[in-house]
């Protein structure tokens, strides 16, 4: 929800007050009734369970702290914690945000009260995108999601699965590597180049090749303009989910917008679907991710997935799997253009593990030690998600003294924990060295440790992260394997933000490839 305070302008930019007076003051008496209410019975609860609410910000009334939020919504959150403490909350209409900014703080919410805080609450944008809440992302705590998580992670991304589709990665990088060899020393939009990788492989790697090339590559052409339009509909703040009680009338059109894409986008699955289920047998590579989703039975009620959760599954994938692979391909690239010393270690690295006459293979990956410092480093200072997915305890609970009412929306600031001086030496300096020291072992993506969690943590932790860190590493190494990167001339490369759906970056990279590694003497991809 980046940019909150354009709401009030294009919410009254839409409803023009001169053309519905009736309908204007009906709203305005709807928001200040139900506003009052609200707040009224979350401070009654708050009398009987004594733990007072955190302190925060006051705002205005009825609005509540909407009109000050400004861009880059992490970083407002840095200030307001630096006034009002780890845990503070903010009204925002009549929903209650509470936002975290301490590890000892965020391990009660992942560790101590997880079972509590793995509930979530998709606001309006999200139920249409999910289908009412039957994916993995947006869906509630309970039987359904815990059922469609576990394929997910425990068998579609099983370490024998994602090495039986391997084939499928290589096939799309070998594709995208043939294009920059043609582009040699004219400039690149790393984003882009890093996005149809990206969705490209996933695509594949659920329909399994099943599909001819040409409508498989016409499908990741559909798909990149798709994702793009959703995520500028996700990101938009909407006054629905401020206020509820307006969510019926759908003033700025977000909803309508958003079930136009989804159902552009369910007709893609569909077709996908039922060309899986015409070729079933003609798959290459092993166990596709359709083939998974079409074959499941569960064992006691002999129950399979509807169209409805595959369709809301394959949304989570390639639109939640796409922004955070990229960026983080971007964000390395662009910190190894800006650390020289640190890219020539990469590439020496790469060298010796992978050797000059070869292409960069999936199984050489767990070798690049450094590699996988340089990654972790670059999660640390631009998480994809810097605040997480908000959760919404089922019940109230009481964190660090103050009370989180149920329902409210808490967002973990992992940003901020990321760069605290307590405990990080010299926090903004790009070091990937830190992640090599004995200490830092604990340091990985599995949540586990509660000042480092670019992946999130507990039950809501990433659930395509096998998957994602396979893809990173594997482009990533392969880019810098194969070619030198550099800023066009009289271009330099800057690091400033930018957060919309995802942290990135507020210009495109854009950078001059040169060959590394000759063409000639790489290994060939077999399909
Ligand atoms: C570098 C790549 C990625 C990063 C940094 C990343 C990061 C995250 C983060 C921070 C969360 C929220 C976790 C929390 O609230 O505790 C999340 C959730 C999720 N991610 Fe990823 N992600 C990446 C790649 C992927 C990929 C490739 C997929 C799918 C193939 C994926 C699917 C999901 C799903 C389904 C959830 C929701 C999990 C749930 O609510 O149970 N992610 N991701």
């Amino acid at each position: 929800m980046p940019c909150l305070s354009s709401v009030l302008s294009s919410f009254f930019a839409i409803v023009d007050p001169r053309s519905f007076p009736p309908l204007l003051i009906c709203l305005a008496l709807a928001i200040v009734l139900s506003a009052t209410c609200r707040r009224r019975k979350i401070q009654e609860n708050e009398r009987k369970d004594e733990a007072p609410l955190p302190p925060g910000p006051r705002g205005f009334p009825v609005v509540g702290f909407l009109p000050f939020l400004v861009p880059n919504l992490h970083q407002c959150f840095m200030q307001l914690a630096r006034v009002h403490g780890p845990i503070f909350k903010l009204w925002i209409g009549t929903k209650l945000y509470v936002i975290i900014s301490s590890p000892l703080l965020a391990k009660q919410v992942v560790q101590d009260f997880d079972a509590t805080f793995a509930n979530r609450e998709p606001n309006a944008a999200a139920r249409v995108f999910s289908y009412g809440g039957k994916d993995i992302g947006f869906a509630p705590y309970g039987a359904q999601w815990k059922t469609l998580r576990k394929i997910f992670v425990r068998e579609m991304q099983s370490p024998w699965n994602l090495d039986a589709l391997y084939v499928h990665r290589q096939v799309e990088l070998a594709k995208r590597i043939e294009e920059i060899e043609g582009k040699v020393g004219t400039p690149i939009d790393v984003g882009d180049l890093a996005f149809r990788t990206v969705i490209n492989m996933i695509s594949r790697m659920f329909w399994g090749g099943t599909l001819d090339e040409h409508r498989a590559v016409q499908i990741g052409d559909e798909f990149r303009e798709a994702v793009m339009r959703l995520m500028t509909i996700i990101g938009k703040p909407n006054v629905s989910d401020f206020f509820p009680v307006l969510a019926r009338f759908d003033v700025q059109g977000i909803e309508r917008d958003m079930k136009e894409v989804v159902s552009w986008m369910g007709e893609i699955f569909e077709f996908a679907i039922d060309r899986r289920i015409a070729n079933a047998g003609k798959a290459k590579g092993g166990r596709d991710f359709m083939k998974i989703l079409l074959d499941y039975e569960d064992e006691e009620t002999g129950r399979s997935f509807s169209l409805e959760q595959i369709k809301a599954l394959l949304m989570d994938v390639v639109v939640g799997g796409t922004g955070t692979t990229t960026t983080i391909i971007v964000w390395t690239m662009t910190e190894l253009m800006v650390n020289p010393f640190a890219l020539r270690r990469v590439q020496a690295e790469l060298s010796e593990v992978v050797g000059l006459d070869n292409a960069v293979e999936e199984s050489h990956v767990p070798r690049l030690t450094y590699l996988h410092a340089v990654v972790k480093e670059t999660l640390r200072l631009h998480p994809a998600a810097p605040l997480l997915l908000p959760r919404s305890p089922i019940e109230t609970c009481n964190v660090g003294g103050y009370a989180i009412p149920k329902g409210a929306k808490v967002f973990l600031n992992v940003w901020v924990m990321h760069i605290d001086p307590e405990y990080w030496v010299d926090p903004l300096a790009f070091h990937p060295e830190r992640f090599l020291r004995e200490g830092m072992i604990s340091a990985d993506y599995k949540g586990g440790c509660p000042f480092y969690m670019p992946f999130g943590a507990g039950r809501r932790i990433c659930a395509g992260l096998a998957l994602g860190e396979r893809m990173l590493t594997y482009i990533i190494a392969t880019f810098l394997h194969l070619f030198e990167w550099e800023p066009p001339h009289g271009r330099t490369v800057d690091l400033s933000e930018r957060l919309g759906v995802v942290l990135e970056k507020l210009t495109p990279l854009v950078a001059v490839p040169r060959i590394r590694v000759h063409h000639s003497e790489k290994q060939e991809v077999g399909e």
